[in-house]
């Protein structure tokens, strides 16, 4: 049968078991329970035995031959047989055993241990028993109450490990590679049990010497298949023996689809794994958690040896933020500081610009008072100007006497301030007539004293008066000098034209910041009553009316 390999990961005797109580088929005059105490005790008798042949009964008298549940877990809750065993089989597992004063056996319980060594001695005992991949149990079920069928478990499994090497050790001695796993069928599910930490003892089972069956359960105890035939005997105790071969029949086929079923549903739990052929079946799951408990090492080293290098970066980044933080910090204090300066700058700058500006207004309006009260002065200087020239009169006539000539004789007698006295020739009667103007210049009077007395009237043109001068007088009598001058112009000899234009350009610059002029001149000559455009360089516009005509607000007009 398939379970006679020691390959499945249940037994003959449990699939038997389960088909007897699935039909009903109770085995008579046996009594399981008893049964499995007694398997029980026996594998804690094996393990007690071996530990006693291992460091001698001295070493191990608290521990008695065949110990009660309650005495083997009394005996080794110290932890020192564990350990000093454990050593025997592996030298130095355990490097230090502390070594208590407490003698168990009279302390009641344990309760008078020392924490201490039974914490340090069972600890390290679990760390070298895991370290050589053997089944481990809990600290606690050496407690009161404890599952002590794991600490069986657990020392069974040594006691293998120690005859694999006592027999050379040959190839890698791996648990449960000589060892039949306990089928993970319903029977053998523990109730609230850690799928992982407790699947370790749900698979256990002891060596083929030791045990011929698998780890016991104390939920759910699965029958050795040195039980087999008792459990065969006892359904077949009270039979005829005409029943039996089909009832036996019955059974087997019974057995065989059972079987079945369990190989089914282990090939289905163990399909999903990455090479999840029958080989896989060999793999004790104990096997299996030791990988993953070192993968899971490895991961956590790993994790944190990226985690410290993470830790380190975000130090590196952290402490150069601060940095960067404490800059800026900095600039802004700066800044504040720099704009609090400047705002007072300028609120200085303002204060005093307001301070000018109101300056300023009290001098432009003490200006513009004083430019008012110019321009009221100026008024009134040019009204009172131009009273005068009207009180000297609007139309004044002046005569000037040409030198006269050697070979002639004159005929002016006399010439006073306003009067010229002229000798009447003899065909017009002899005497002596007398004319008055506002002046008479005499021959020897120069043109700036003829032009003086008209210079105050080129004021009144830009003061918006019209002026007309011109001068009257027989051909050859000096009309032409006293206007323009001579042919051979001086300074001197200007006439009243040109004096007259220069003293009105004169006061158009001195006012050019109040008034603006605009100034024009038109040259015409009047001959013959012909009226001609002295200034024209085109013949055609010679003569009057002229093609082109100059507009001037104020106009002088001088003609001979
Ligand atoms: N006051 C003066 N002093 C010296 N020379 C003068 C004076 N007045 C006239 N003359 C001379 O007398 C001459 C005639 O004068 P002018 O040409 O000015 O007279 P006129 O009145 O303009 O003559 P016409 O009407 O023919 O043009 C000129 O040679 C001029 O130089």
């Amino acid at each position: 049968m398939m379970a006679a390999d020691g390959a499945l990961p249940f037994s003959v005797a449990s699939v038997m078991e389960t088909v007897l109580q699935q039909h009903d088929i109770q085995p008579r005059h046996l009594d399981l329970d008893s049964r499995r105490a007694e398997e029980i005790a026996t594998r804690r008798y094996e393990a007690t035995a071996w530990m006693r042949t291992m460091i001698g009964v001295v070493e191990a008298r608290d521990l008695p031959a065949q110990p009660s549940e309650e005495e083997f877990r009394v005996a080794l809750k110290s932890g020192l047989i564990l350990c000093h065993v454990i050593n025997k089989v592996d030298p130095g597992s355990v490097p230090k055993v502390v070594e208590g004063p407490c003698d168990p056996s009279s302390v009641p319980d344990g309760a008078a241990l020392c924490i201490y060594q039974c914490f340090e001695n069972v600890r390290n005992f679990l760390v070298a028993v895991e370290q050589m991949g053997l089944p481990t149990f809990e600290a606690s079920d050496l407690e009161q109450g404890g599952k002590s069928f794991r600490v069986v478990n657990c020392i069974l499994a040594l006691k293998s490990y120690h005859d694999w090497k006592q027999t050379g050790g040959n190839g890698t001695w791996k648990f449960g590679g000589n060892l039949k796993p306990i089928a993970s069928g319903k029977n053998f599910v523990r109730k609230n049990s850690d799928p992982f930490k407790n699947s370790l003892s749900r698979f256990i089972s002891m060596n083929e010497a030791s045990m011929n069956g698998q780890l016991l359960e104390t939920e759910n105890v699965e029958m050795p298949d040195s039980s087999l035939n008792m459990l065969l005997r006892a359904v077949l105790f009270d039979k005829k023996p005409d029943e039996i071969p089909m009832l036996v029949e019955s059974v087997l086929g019974k057995v065989m689809e059972e079987f079945e079923n369990r190989i089914a549903n282990q090939f289905e739990s163990t399909k999903e794994t990455p090479t999840g052929d029958s080989t896989l079946l060999k793999h004790t799951t104990d096997e299996i958690k030791v990988n993953d408990k070192k993968c899971a090492l490895v991961k956590k080293d790993e994790n944190l040896h990226k985690n410290s290098i993470s830790n380190e970066e975000k130090g590196r980044k952290h402490r150069k933020y601060q940095i960067l933080l404490d800059i800026q910090e900095r600039d802004i204090k700066a800044l504040k500081q720099t704009l609090l300066t400047t705002k007072a700058g300028m609120q200085f700058m303002q204060a005093k610009f307001h301070e000018e500006i109101q300056n300023l207004g009290l001098h432009v309006h003490g200006l513009a008072t004083a430019a008012s009260g110019y321009h009221r002065v100026l008024e009134e200087n040019r009204k009172l100007y131009n009273q005068v020239q009207d009180l000297k009169g609007n139309i004044r006539v002046y005569c000037r006497v040409r030198p006269g000539r050697s070979d002639f004789q004159s005929v002016v007698d006399n010439i006073e301030e306003g009067t010229i006295s002229i000798n009447s020739p003899v065909k017009y009667g002899k005497g002596c007539r007398s004319f008055n103007f506002n002046k008479v210049f005499g021959p020897s009077a120069t043109q700036a004293e003829v032009f003086a007395d008209t210079r105050p009237l080129i004021r009144s043109v830009l003061d918006g008066y019209n002026v007309c001068i011109f001068a009257y007088g027989q051909t050859g009598s000096g009309k032409t000098h006293t206007m323009t001058g001579p042919k051979d112009l001086t300074e001197n000899s200007q006439g009243v034209n040109y004096r007259a234009l220069g003293d009105l350009f004169f006061l158009a610059e001195q006012r050019k910041d109040t008034f603006q002029y605009v100034v024009s001149v038109q040259m015409i000559e009047i001959y013959n009553e012909q009226v001609r455009d002295l200034l024209a360089t085109d013949g055609l516009n010679k003569r009057y009316p002229f093609l082109l005509l100059h507009i001037a607000t104020l106009t002088s007009k001088f003609e001979h």
